[in-house]
């Protein structure tokens, strides 16, 4: 995420950097903690997305806290687009402002930190200050609007960062953004005047902007966030005393300031850091990702990351599973079909990548698209043209393409199964996100706290405490199905929860000791050749017996592993060793 200048108090001492890379970008938009390419004529353009209030409220008189609300009021109720939320009332108030740039940071009042949320500058990646570091950690210990006309004479400005971004800055004005109790939760900075400086009405209207902006970073989840004390905080010291206000630093692991990286996407590890750090170049491009990883790994989340942080992002994102498609149908799903195609063909339906047109189609499970359909797509990746089914008309589509799959593609490709020049078009930014088991018991930590928060508000059952066995429970568990896994986990412990607190009984893992020797006549061997020790269902059936069909079996077998597998398809399609169109066929789905 990006730094602006004037925040760092010295080179020696500046603030601390936290993601990789620094894409070459010119003059971006602002983005959240992903850095986006576009034109910033595009931005005074329009700034909030098509359908949104902007524009409206500013046509009917300006009414200046009122747009930044009204721009982002379509954007609170879809949780995934936290990012274009916050780029929406950024992106607001740096036009209303004439600005040349702007940037958002978060308060965390208990460990005295602000964490930059959005910026217009790509260039440095997400920074942390202290309060009093910079101007904008002047703002958040004092709590006063700073104007700094003269950057260069300021104190409190430092220029290494104009030095590395190579950004000139004239003019500063950063203000504290407040909740509805007065606490500051942000800071606001916006650089450049357009008219040169910063004027006393600029400063008066920035202030009505800012407590709209306040209202709005209210309503969000990251300022939940920011004020709960976690419950794997409330276990490690149950009875805090009131006096306590300065940061434990042993808790700075588990809490480094917003949980959120972005678009509520929890994971601060190397590995993740990494894939966001790839996720924040590919996003500027049209460039097609392709993104592996075990089933319940995140990989849909981190395509809508890529949309979402895309200058596509006001247009569609159209989801296609192969894996849900008989193979029939997935060609008509993709292409369309003219009318009188097929018997049933009554019209002419679009197919995805008519209804992605100008924004992004994600092709989930490619791995599973049938030979036959390999070659069509690859025409339309590398010409962007197809006819639809029973058509002889071309038609051309501008779609950017993101694909997934949990499958060896290179395996695939050597057994014939996937065409060697589809895969080297489809994985021109590979993205391969970690098992759940290599992400670290920090990552781990922040997605309990995380699932058990958003869990108990949906449910209605607010947890205080998570215990420690409980931890130490889910800490040890492998999770097979990864973040789903244990998404589908707390969930269940948060409804079976007592008085607020999860207990390890309230877990739905098998208990540490029945998983060893379980083995035993019936028992399901998993591919290691030990028991698989799932608590799913006794499947009642004994190897051997004479009046048992294969058939029954194997459908018993099937249903089994489902269930083990917390009703993910996908996966127990994997571990059973079949396709998940076998799979479904199997099950009488399709
Ligand atoms: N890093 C993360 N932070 C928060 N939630 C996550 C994260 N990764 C995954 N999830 C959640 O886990 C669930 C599974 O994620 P997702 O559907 O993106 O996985 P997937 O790899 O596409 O799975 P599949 O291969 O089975 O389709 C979703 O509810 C998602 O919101």
């Amino acid at each position: 995420m990006t730094e602006h200048p004037g925040d760092a108090p010295s080179a020696r001492s500046g603030p601390r950097e936290e993601g990789l890379g620094r894409p070459p970008f010119p003059r971006p938009r602002a983005c959240a903690t992903l850095s986006l390419v576009s034109d910033s004529s595009k931005r005074r353009r329009s700034t909030a997305p098509s359908g949104s209030g902007s524009g409206r409220a500013r046509a009917k008189g300006d009414a200046a806290g009122d747009s930044v609300a009204l721009a982002a009021a379509p954007y609170l109720t879809r949780g995934v687009e936290l990012d274009a939320l916050l780029v929406t009332v950024v992106d607001s108030i740096v036009e209303h402002l004439d600005a040349e740039r702007g940037t958002l940071y978060l308060v965390d009042g208990r460990s005295r930190t602000l964490t930059s949320v959005v910026a217009h500058l790509p260039e440095l990646e997400r920074i942390r200050l202290d309060f009093g570091q910079g101007v904008a950690g002047t703002v958040a210990a004092q709590g006063q609007i700073i104007a700094v006309s003269d950057p260069g004479a300021d104190p409190r400005f430092d220029a290494s960062i104009d030095r590395q971004t190579g950004f000139s800055t004239r003019s500063m004005l950063a203000l504290p953004i407040r909740d509805s109790a007065g606490e500051v939760i942000g800071v606001l900075q916006l650089l450049n005047a357009g008219r040169g400086q910063f004027t006393l009405a600029d400063q008066a209207k920035a202030t009505t902007l800012a407590t709209s902006a306040g209202q709005v970073l209210q309503a969000t989840s990251l300022y939940a966030d920011l004020r709960a004390r976690s419950p794997l905080e409330r276990e490690a010291d149950p009875e805090p005393s009131e006096a306590v206000e300065e940061p434990d630093p042993s808790q700075s692991q588990i809490r480094p300031g917003p949980k959120y990286t972005f678009n509520q996407i929890v994971g601060e590890s190397r590995a993740m850091r990494q894939v966001y750090a790839i996720v924040r170049k590919a996003a500027g491009t049209d460039a097609t990702v392709l993104i592996t990883g075990e089933s319940g790994t995140g990989k849909e989340l981190i395509a809508r990351a890529v949309h979402v942080n895309s200058p596509r992002r006001e247009q569609a994102f159209v989801k296609v599973d192969c894996t849900t498609l008989p193979e029939a149908l997935i060609e008509n799903e993709l292409f369309g079909h003219e009318r009188g195609a097929f018997t049933g063909a009554h019209r002419t339906a679009p197919g995805k990548f008519e209804v992605a047109d100008g924004g992004t189609l994600f092709i989930d499970e490619i791995g599973e698209l049938p030979l036959t359909l390999q070659g069509k797509l690859l025409r339309v990746l590398q010409d962007r043209e197809f006819e639809r089914v029973g058509g002889t008309t071309t038609i051309r589509t501008d779609i950017r393409v993101i694909c997934a799959t949990h499958r060896d593609l290179p395996a695939m490709v050597d057994a014939g199964a996937f065409r060697e020049d589809l895969y080297y078009r489809v994985r021109v930014v590979p993205i391969e996100l970690p098992p759940l088991r290599d992400r670290g018991s920090a990552d781990r930590l922040r997605l309990i706290e995380h699932f058990v928060d958003r869990y108990g508000r949906r449910h209605g059952r607010p947890i205080h405490r998570v215990t420690k066995a409980a931890q130490a429970r889910l800490l040890e568990h492998d999770f097979p199905g990864n973040i789903r896994e244990l998404e589908n986990c707390i969930e269940s412990a948060v409804v079976l929860s007592d008085e607020g607190t999860i207990d390890v009984d309230d877990l739905p893992l098998a208990p540490r000791k029945a998983k060893r020797g379980r083995t035993q006549q019936g028992s399901v061997p998993t591919e290691t050749g030990q028991s698989s020790g799932h608590s799913g269902p006794n499947l009642g059936l004994q190897l051997g017996d004479p009046t048992l069909s294969l058939a029954a079996i194997e459908r018993a077998h099937i249903e089994a592993v489902v269930q083990a597998c917390e009703g993910n398809q996908s996966e127990a399609a994997r571990r059973l060793g079949i396709g998940r169109n076998t799979l479904a066929r199997k099950l009488g789905h399709s």
